[in-house]
C-alpha cells in the first residue's frame, strides 16, 4: 500500500483514559477547577493524543517548508518570487523571524525544500527533497498533477517520520514561498464555498490594485479548475502548493504517530484544512497557535475545530506563531507536573 494511503489509515482516535487520568491530576492541583483555561485544555489534550501524562520540556522539532507558485506571474503578492530562496539562505544563517523565536523557545528548526523553483546549494538544516520547480499558475490550469501532490504529501510525511524516530514529542508547521496565501485563499474558497472576495487578504501586504488581481486570479483559477470538495487530493493538487502539501503529509503523520502538530497561521491552517480533508480524525491532533490577520484564518479554524492560543495580529507566516505557541505548551506540562496538590499543600478543597 502507498505510504500516503498507509498514514491516512493509521490514524486512530485519541485516548480517553489518558485523558481522565490527567483531568483528575489538574482537578487536584491548589487552583479552582479549570481555572487555568487553555493550559488545562493543552495538557489534556496531549495526554489524549499521546496516551501518556506529559512531562516537560517536550523535544520539540519546527518544520518549514518553501515553495513557489506560478501564479505569481499574476501579481498577487507584494514581494518578487526571487525572496522565496533568499529567505531559505536567511533561514539558514539564523536572520529571520522564524531563528529568533526557535532559539527562544528551544525548538530544533528543520527547512525542507519541497519546491523552491531553482536550485538551492547545500546548507546546514536543509533537506532537499524538491518535488518540482514550482507549480503551474493555478489561474490558467491545475497547479499540480495528482502525482506530484501525492509525491510532496509523502516527503511531509517522511520528514515527520524522521523526525519522531529522533524523537520529536511536538511538531510545528510553517512555510515559505511568495504568493501562497493565494493558493490557501483558493483551497479555502473551494472547501467552504464561501466567495473569494469575502475571505481574501493582503499576504504580504498588498494594495488595493494588487488585492484585485489576487481576487480575479483565485476566481479564474476555481473557473477553470473545478475542484471536488469533497476530494482533498482534487483540491491540492489543482490549487497547489507544493509546501502546503508536504506541511498536509506533515500533519497526516504527526497524527498517525500520535504526536501532536502545532499549526501556525494561515498557509499551515489550509495544509490543515486538505489534511483534515483526507482524514478528519487528525484534527484532534493539532493545536492552533494564534489567530493570523488574514480575514479567512478564522474560517479555516472554524471548519478545523480550532481555538488559537493567541491573538497578537501576526501575519508573517513561517511557523512564527507556532514556535511562539510551543512555549505556552512547555508552560501548561510544567503546570501540571510542578504544581502541589491540595493534600500535598494542605490547602482546604472546594466546599461543594
Ligand atoms: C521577506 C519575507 C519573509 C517572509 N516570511 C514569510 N513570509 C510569508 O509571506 C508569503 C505569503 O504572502 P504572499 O501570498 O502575499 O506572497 C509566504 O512566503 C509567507 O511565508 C514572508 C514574506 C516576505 C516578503
Ligand atoms: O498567517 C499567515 O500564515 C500569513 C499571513 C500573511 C502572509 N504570510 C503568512
Amino acid at each position: 500500500m502507498e505510504l500516503l494511503t498507509r498514514t491516512i489509515e493509521a490514524i486512530k482516535p485519541l485516548d480517553h483514559e489518558a485523558i481522565g487520568r490527567v483531568q483528575s491530576r489538574l482537578d487536584n492541583l491548589t487552583k479552582p477547577p479549570g481555572s487555568l483555561g487553555v493550559l488545562e485544555d493543552i495538557v489534556l489534550a496531549l495526554a489524549g493524543i499521546t496516551g501518556r501524562q506529559p512531562s516537560a520540556p517536550l523535544r520539540k522539532t519546527h518544520i518549514l517548508m518553501a515553495g513557489d507558485h506560478g501564479v505569481a506571474a499574476c501579481g498577487v503578492s507584494a514581494y518578487p518570487p526571487e525572496v522565496t530562496p533568499q529567505m531559505v539562505l536567511n533561514f539558514a544563517n539564523g536572520g529571520a523571524a522564524i531563528n529568533v523565536l526557535a532559539r527562544h523557545a528551544g525548538v530544533e528548526l528543520l527547512l525542507v525544500d519541497v519546491g523552491v523553483a531553482s536550485d538551492l546549494p547545500d546548507l546546514p538544516g536543509l533537506l532537499k527533497r524538491k518535488v518540482a520547480y514550482g507549480t503551474a499558475n493555478l489561474a490558467e490550469g491545475p497547479a499540480l498533477t495528482r502525482e506530484q501532490a501525492t509525491a510532496a504529501l509523502e516527503v511531509g510525511i517522511e520528514v515527520a517520520n524522521d523526525c519522531v524516530r529522533r524523537g520529536a514529542e511536538l511538531l510545528g508547521t510553517g512555510e515559505m514561498g511568495i504568493g501562497n496565501t493565494t493558493p490557501s485563499t483558493a483551497i479555502l474558497a473551494a472547501l467552504s464555498g464561501k466567495p473569494v472576495r469575502e475571505i481574501v487578504g493582503r499576504g504580504t501586504g498588498l494594495d488595493d490594485q494588487r488585492l484585485e488581481l489576487k481576487i480575479k486570479a483565485i476566481e479564474k483559477g476555481l473557473k477553470i479548475n473545478r475542484p471536488d470538495p469533497e476530494d482533498g487530493l482534487d483540491v491540492l493538487a489543482k490549487l497547489g502548493g507544493l509546501e502546503i502539501a508536504g506541511l498536509a503529509g506533515l500533519i497526516l503523520a504527526g497524527a498517525a504517530a500520535r504526536v501532536p502538530v502545532m499549526i501556525d497561521g494561515f498557509i499551515s491552517a489550509a495544509a490543515a484544512c486538505i489534511a483534515a480533508k483526507l482524514n478528519p480524525q487528525c484534527r484532534q491532533y493539532m493545536i492552533a497557535s494564534h489567530l493570523s490577520e488574514e480575514p479567512g484564518h478564522r474560517v479555516m479554524l472554524e471548519m478545523l475545530g480550532l481555538r488559537p492560543m493567541l491573538t497578537m495580529r501576526m501575519r508573517l507566516g513561517e511557523g512564527t506563531g507556532a514556535v511562539l505557541g510551543m512555549t505556552l505548551v512547555d508552560a501548561a506540562v510544567k503546570i501540571l507536573n510542578e504544581m502541589a496538590t491540595f493534600g500535598e499543600a494542605g490547602v482546604a478543597e472546594s466546599l461543594q
